[in-house]
Order: structure tokens, then sequence, then C-alpha cells
């Protein structure tokens, strides 16, 4: 997979080159390049930002940047999915992050100040799928930390990246549940012992109290995930607990 990223602050971004993701970058997993859009200015402040037309507080970002430096970076015969974080946007969820995880190239715009100017999504739109993605109900100052989160959703999704694919079938929101608590050792820790059935070497019972966890503890965090479970999602022994 390729990601592009585009941001005034390309040094926000440094930490996709740490752990994980900058191991996949390493092994080619994943082709990860961050650029700064005040490249493609080209006054002597390198203005990227105006005031909103019609007035109103804030600064909206210029066109003429974004729309030179998608020119440089789109192949028109690949066009990349063009996610663009937004409090406006929809909401992100691992159900996306498993989408995106199959998709070839993803270029994120990253926004600043009140917005990007509404033509550079129109423009984008006549050659490239274009998302307005948001983290969750509140405001940040820019897209940058929502694409931290997207691209560590994603790439750690992409078949390799992780040295232990089967974690990724027991954690929270694969199966529309939350997952359940997790224990090491020692067995006894300021005299709180682990569950014995996690001692038990029993794996059947193991399982079951592992969903019986998962399943109360979604009850009691995200009802909502629960009752947006399809009816064949939920065993007899699940609807017991
Ligand atoms: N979810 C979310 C995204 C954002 C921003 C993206 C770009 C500027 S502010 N705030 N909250």
């Amino acid at each position: 997979m390729r990601i592009d990223v585009v941001t005034v602050f390309p040094e926000y971004l440094a930490p996709l080159n740490l752990s994980l993701i900058g191991r996949a970058a390493d092994r080619g997993l994943i082709d990860l390049a961050v650029h700064d859009l005040r490249t493609w200015t080209h006054d002597v402040h390198r203005t990227v930002d105006d005031s909103p037309a019609g007035g109103g507080a804030g600064m909206i970002m210029r066109p003429e940047p974004w729309g030179e430096a998608f020119d440089a970076l789109v192949e028109p015969a690949t066009p990349p999915h063009l996610l663009v974080p937004s409090p406006a946007g929809v909401r992100f969820d691992q159900s996306m992050a498993r989408d995106l995880a199959t998709q070839r190239h993803l270029m994120f715009a990253c926004g600043r100040y009140e917005g990007i100017d509404q033509r550079v999504l129109d423009e984008a739109r006549q050659t490239m799928t274009v998302t307005e993605v948001s983290l969750g109900d509140y405001v940040l100052f820019g897209g940058e930390v929502a694409v931290l989160a997207i691209v560590e959703a994603v790439t750690r999704l992409i078949p390799g990246v992780l040295g232990n694919a089967e974690s990724l079938a027991e954690e929270s929101h694969n199966d529309g549940l939350l997952e359940a608590p997790g224990y090491t050792k020692p067995a006894v820790w300021r005299d709180r012992p682990v569950p014995d059935v996690l001692l038990s070497g029993h794996h059947a019972k193991i399982a079951r109290w592992r969903r019986d966890q998962a399943l109360l503890r979604t009850a009691q965090f995200r009802p909502d995930m629960l009752a947006g479970l399809p009816d064949e999602a939920l065993s007899k022994a699940d609807r017991a607990v």
C-alpha cells in the first residue's frame, strides 16, 4: 500500500517512522511519504491560508497549493482514495479501517485553521474518491492527529505488519464486541488473583469465560454495539449471559 500525507506540519507525522509502522515501511509492506504543502507555494511567505470569503473568524486554506500538490502526487491511471480529516466527516471505525486496508493508495490531506477551500474537494472528486472522515465529535487543531490514528488502525491490518495475526481476531471491535479483560503473571498481585479459569488449562472453558466477559463489558460500556449485532452473531450460550 502507498500512503501519501500532505500537511503544513510534516514533523507532526514523524511518529509514523517509529515502531511497527516504521518497520512495515522498511520491509516494503507500505510505501509511506509525508509531503510539506508549502512545497507547492511560490510566494516569499509561502502562504497557505487566507481570510474566509463572506467574512467570519479564522482562516481558510488556499486552493492553489492543494491543487498543485494533488497534480504532483496523483497518477491519473491509479488515483488514490483521498481522505480528509474533518469534524464534519463520516465517523472512522474498525469497519472503515478494514476497508481502507484493502486499498492500493491512500492520500491524506491535513487541513488546519478553519478548513480547506471547498473547491479543492470538489475538484478532487473529478478524479478520486474523496472521503471526509471524523475521529469523533470533538474539534482538533488540524488533521494530523487523525491521520496518525487512521494510518495506525489501517496499517496494522495489512498482512505481515503484525507478527501475530491471531491477536487481530480477539481484539475489540473485530467481532462486534469489546474484548475481554487480559491478565498475565504473577498469579497473584497485591492480593488480586488471576481468575482461576484462566489458569485451568481448559481451553473451552477459557474461551467461554472470555466470550462472557466480552458480552458483559459490551453491555456495560457500549450497549449500542450490542444492539447493532445481527441476530446470528449471538449464540444460545451468549444469550444466557
Ligand atoms: N474528528 C475531528 C477532526 C478534526 C479536524 C481535522 C482538521 C482540522 S480539525 N477535528 N475533530
